[in-house]
């Protein structure tokens, strides 16, 4: 019988802590064109400037959250994969990162070296954006057409609005929000608004209006990422029963002098602050898996800011990682996923 094997595919991570790994990673993600999208030279030119002081300040980062084991998203992404393997019995469940190893050309090498013709692509992405989606299927489609793999594909969309992954972050939030909180914020990672703008199918709607992503929908939700965001927020909100006063939604990971996406998550911070939230919850629906992102900028950075700033306490809620609700939803989802042409 054949099979139909599972890649879960995620970002990726530097190969260790020392500053040389960290910029050999940068180079790699900042280069993709769906991340910086600026022409060859101007990307190369802007990434080396990047490249002078970044490496060493994110090592420093990456070492203060490290595991023994590795990378926290590469761990625990691992963990995933190996908590899905009973439950997908269709075929093996493989691990690939866009940057990094163990990369999508090692993954799908090693499939097709195993017989499989038909793979499902799983990006671990909620929300859609050139910048992670995109990326991750053109890095497939690349490997396929070089090697001339006889793979075909199936696509896991983005699961932003899935009741499936709804359910399962109000689950893995559920003993958070049991404990008492004076207010949540959703904090999604930004994307410049650049690339709201690129993906705009009808040339006007992204950023015209305040509240012009709250109202998207059809072919202009399918491609803006800000929308998706809000429609995961709200989508939460109302599952986990939350009064819209009890929530906010904000943007972290801010890099360059573009204009991100707002509002931004350092600013809500000292808002809220200010506004007498004492217990702060942070949640960090972009991302599957705990990473620098949330763990460094928000567990510890964010934490640090939020108090100097009058608060008491921030809690992060941790990422859905491998969640026994997680684990089922992402089955379901995956068995759904389209076959791509
Ligand atoms: C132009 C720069 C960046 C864009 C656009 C961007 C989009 C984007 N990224 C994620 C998810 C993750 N990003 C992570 C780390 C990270 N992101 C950027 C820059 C952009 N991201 C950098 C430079 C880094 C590295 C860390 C640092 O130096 O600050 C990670 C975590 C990786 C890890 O090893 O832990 C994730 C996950 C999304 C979802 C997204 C667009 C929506
Ligand atoms: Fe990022
Ligand atoms: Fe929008």
């Amino acid at each position: 019988m054949a099979t139909q094997a599972l890649l879960l595919v995620n970002l990726g991570s530097p190969a260790s802590t020392e500053v040389a790994d960290v910029r050999r990673y940068l180079n790699q993600f900042l280069m993709d064109p769906y991340v910086v999208d600026l022409p060859w030279p101007l990307r190369r030119l802007l990434v080396s400037l990047i490249l002078v002081k970044r490496p060493a300040q994110s090592a420093h980062a990456y070492a203060s959250i490290w595991w023994p084991e590795g990378s926290p998203l590469v761990v625990l992404s691992r963990q995933l994969q190996e908590a899905v393997a009973p439950h997908w019995t269709q075929g093996p469940v493989e691990l690939a990162m866009r940057y990094g190893e163990p990369s999508i050309e090692q993954a799908l090498l090693r499939l097709a070296g195993q017989g499989t013709t038909q793979v499902t692509f799983a990006p671990l992405y909620p929300q859609f954006a050139d910048s992670t989606t995109t990326t991750a299927i053109e890095e497939a489609r690349r490997v396929i057409a070089a090697h001339r793999l006889n793979l075909q594909m199936s696509v896991l969309q983005p699961f932003y609005d899935q009741p499936e992954y709804l359910d399962a972050l109000v689950a893995s939030a559920r003993p958070y929000l049991d404990d008492g909180f004076d207010h949540l914020l959703l904090s999604f990672h930004g994307l410049p608004e650049r690339h709201l703008h690129k993906r705009d199918p009808s040339g006007n709607h992204c950023l015209k209006e305040a509240d012009c992503c709250q109202r998207a929908e059809g072919d202009v939700l399918a491609t803006c990422y800000r929308a998706q965001c809000f429609k995961a927020a709200e989508g939460f909100a109302e599952r986990a029963g939350l009064q819209p006063q009890q929530w906010s939604l904000a943007f972290q990971s801010r890099l360059g002098r573009a204009k991100w996406i707002e509002p931004y998550t350092e600013a809500r911070l000292d808002a809220l602050a200010q506004q007498g939230v004492r217990k702060l919850l942070v949640m960090c629906p972009a991302f599957v898996a705990d990473c620098i992102e949330t763990l460094e900028e928000i567990g510890d950075r964010g934490r640090e800011q939020f108090i100097a700033a009058g608060g008491e306490d921030l809690q992060l809620v941790p990422c859905l990682n491998a969640h026994p609700d997680w684990v089922q939803a992402l089955v379901t989802l995956c068995r759904r996923a389209p076959l791509q042409l």
